[in-house]
Parts: structure tokens; C-alpha cells; sequence
């Protein structure tokens, strides 16, 4: 995949299928266009995403950073996609001020050499969001592009957003999340070395530290499981802490901490995939070590009660 990010001015060498938008999650929604864009490489075009670096609606309200996926992450599921380019534009003032009829025929049109454009019906585009599919589909005509609109994919009556998955995650409801994901959420980082007071325990841990656009559950313990991310192929399921470990000293940053169950070897280094699968408890501050790890030890008997009821891998 080619990936383009930090310039507005990128030109696509060949014609092209775009779909177009924030594209944070990648969730049940945007399966559909991302097959539409797909679908047109039999026609020859080169599939497209163009989005954004910064969530532009959350710039605009000057909110900070909460992404459900990170860009690296979302390069890496477009990528396994067959995705054939990614231009990851910054939202900057002149994008942000751009008429969207001139955002279509310099960006999408001559830029990117649009000759299919996938949308949902409430895309909105353009200075002060004025453009929509209408436009787009007027346009069409004039630039010679087609334009397939999508109908939102929804689930309990709501169409499925990032806005909805946000929500889901801030109740802990990773059930919930992970049915409109259309995949289990995730958490990926290097593993780094913790105070290695776990391992006093008998409860060796792998710490991950995700950055702080990386929107995360509640703190408390959820069941996992844990995929290596350099192509080996294992998987385990665990246990996982999100939290500031209050009991041995507050970490100042908020971590991702797991117990794998049945394993023991070396992870120091190695990049994962933590994906959750559902809630146990919130993080407490425990009163002695003793307690702590006999709460652990209770988590780590309903995280395999929990795996009993499910398939094995
Ligand atoms: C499943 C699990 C649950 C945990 N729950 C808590 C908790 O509720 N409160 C807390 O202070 N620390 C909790 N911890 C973090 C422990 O304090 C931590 O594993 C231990 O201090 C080792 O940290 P280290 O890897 O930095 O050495 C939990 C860890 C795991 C793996
Ligand atoms: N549920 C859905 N079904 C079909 N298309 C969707 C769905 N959700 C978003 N899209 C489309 O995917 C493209 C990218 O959407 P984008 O990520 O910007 O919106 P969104 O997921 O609705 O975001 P948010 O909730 O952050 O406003 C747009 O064309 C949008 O209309």
C-alpha cells in the first residue's frame, strides 16, 4: 500500500476509487465502503481512503485526541485490506476552509483522479460541512466521476458510528463495541519492562504503554487474548489490567497489563495485539501486596471459567 501523510497536495499517477472520511475504528460501517472501493480495482482503478490525521470534528471543538484506533493502526488494518493508497491529510486551515466544490475538483478530481467515489449518506465535506452526496452526485455528472452513496449500516435500531463504539467503550460495554466493530477492540504496543513486582507475585505480566490519543476502556480487568504482531502464530487468552496499579505506587501514565494464562517465555520487546473480549472488575487500591494477588488469582480463575464457555482456539 502506498501511504502518503502531512501534504494535501499528493497526485495519484493513475484513476482512482476513493471513499473519503475519518475513518476511526474502521468499524461495520465503513466494511461496506471499503468493498465498494475494492470492488472498482476489476475496473482498473486504484482503491483510495483519503482521510485525515486529526478526527476534524473533534479539532474544531478543540477537543484533545481519542481515537479508537491509532493512524498506525489504521494503516496497518487498510493495508490487509488491499487497500491500494492512503493519504492521511492533516486537517489544516486551508483544508478546513475549502468550499467543497473546489475541494472536489482539486482534491478528488485532480488530485486523486477520482472516477468513483464511495459515501454514506450523511457525509459531510467542506467548509462549514456544505457538501454532501447531492453535490458530489451533481458533480459526478460534470466531471465525469460515478458516485455509489451507501445506506448506514445499523445495529439496535442506530446507525453504527464512532461516535456509538465511543460509547460502548466508555460503559466498558466491550461486547457491545466489538459487535459494532465487526471485530474485537484492541490495544497494540511494544512490551516494555514494568517494576517487576508481578513476577514476585508468581504472576509474570506483559506491560504495554499506548499512547494518549489511544482511547481506552474503564480501568479494571477484562479477559483478553494476545496475538503477536511479527507474523508469528500463537494466540493466548489472559487476564488484563487497564489501569494506574494505585496498590504498588501509581504509574503516572495509564498502562495495559496482561497474564497470559499457560504461558512462560520472554516478551520483552515483541510489538502485540491485545484484544478484549469482555469486563470482570474496576481497578482498586488494595491494602497490602497479599490481597492484591489473591484478587489476581481470583480474576485469573474467572477469566478461565469465561474461556471454558467459549469455543476453544
Ligand atoms: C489481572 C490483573 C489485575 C490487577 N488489578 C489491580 C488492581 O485492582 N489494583 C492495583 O493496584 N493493581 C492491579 N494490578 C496491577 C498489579 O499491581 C501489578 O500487576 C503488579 O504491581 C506488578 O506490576 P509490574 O509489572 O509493574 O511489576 C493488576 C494486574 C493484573 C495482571
Ligand atoms: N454505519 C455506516 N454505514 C455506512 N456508511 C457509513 C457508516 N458510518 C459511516 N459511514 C460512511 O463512512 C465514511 C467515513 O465516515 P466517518 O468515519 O467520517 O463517519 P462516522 O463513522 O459516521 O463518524 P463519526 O461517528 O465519527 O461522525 C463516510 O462516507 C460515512 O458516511
Amino acid at each position: 500500500m502506498k501511504y502518503v501523510t502531512g501534504e494535501i497536495g499528493y497526485t495519484m499517477d493513475r484513476p482512482s476509487a476513493v471513499s473519503l472520511g475519518k475513518f476511526d475504528g474502521l468499524h461495520r460501517g465503513h466494511r461496506k465502503l471499503l468493498d465498494e472501493v475494492l470492488k472498482q480495482k476489476k475496473n482498473g482503478l486504484a482503491s483510495v481512503i483519503f482521510t485525515f490525521t486529526q478526527n476534524p470534528t473533534r479539532v474544531l471543538s478543540g477537543l484533545s485526541a481519542q481515537n479508537i484506533i491509532t493512524n498506525e493502526e489504521r494503516r496497518a488494518m487498510l493495508e490487509e485490506e488491499g487497500i491500494d493508497c492512503l493519504v492521511e491529510c492533516p486537517f489544516v486551515p486551508e483544508l478546513a476552509h475549502m468550499e467543497p466544490e473546489r475541494f472536489v475538483e482539486k482534491i478528488l478530481v485532480e488530485q486523486l483522479k477520482a472516477a468513483f467515489i464511495a459515501v454514506g449518506t450523511d457525509f459531510h465535506f467542506g467548509y462549514q460541512r456544505r457538501g454532501d452526496y447531492e453535490l458530489l452526485l451533481k458533480l459526478g455528472d460534470r466531471y465525469g466521476f460515478q458516485v455509489e452513496v451507501v445506506e448506514k449500516a445499523q445495529s439496535h435500531g442506530r446507525d453504527i458510528s464512532s461516535t456509538y463504539i465511543r460509547e460502548a467503550l466508555h460503559e466498558g460495554n466491550i461486547p457491545l463495541a466489538n459487535e459494532l466493530l465487526g471485530y474485537p477492540y484492541y490495544v497494540t504496543g511494544e512490551v516494555l519492562h514494568g517494576r517487576q513486582i508481578g513476577r514476585t507475585l508468581g504472576l509474570p505480566t506483559t506491560n504495554l504503554l499506548p499512547p494518549q490519543v489511544k482511547l481506552l476502556p474503564p480501568n479494571g480487568v477484562y479477559l483478553t487474548r494476545t496475538i503477536p504482531m511479527d507474523g508469528e502464530e500463537w494466540e493466548y487468552y489472559g487476564i488484563t489490567n487497564i489501569g494506574y496499579k494505585p496498590t504498588v505506587g501509581a504509574t503516572e501514565q495509564k498502562g495495559v497489563e496482561t497474564y497470559l494464562f499457560d504461558y512462560n517465555g520472554d516478551l520483552y520487546g515483541r510489538k502485540l495485539r491485545v484484544e478484549f473480549l469482555e469486563f470482570e472488575r474496576p481497578e482498586q487500591k488494595f491494602e497490602s501486596l497479599e490481597v492484591l494477588k489473591r484478587r489476581i488469582l481470583s480474576d485469573v480463575n474467572w477469566g478461565k471459567s469465561k474461556i471454558k464457555q467459549k469455543k476453544p482456539l
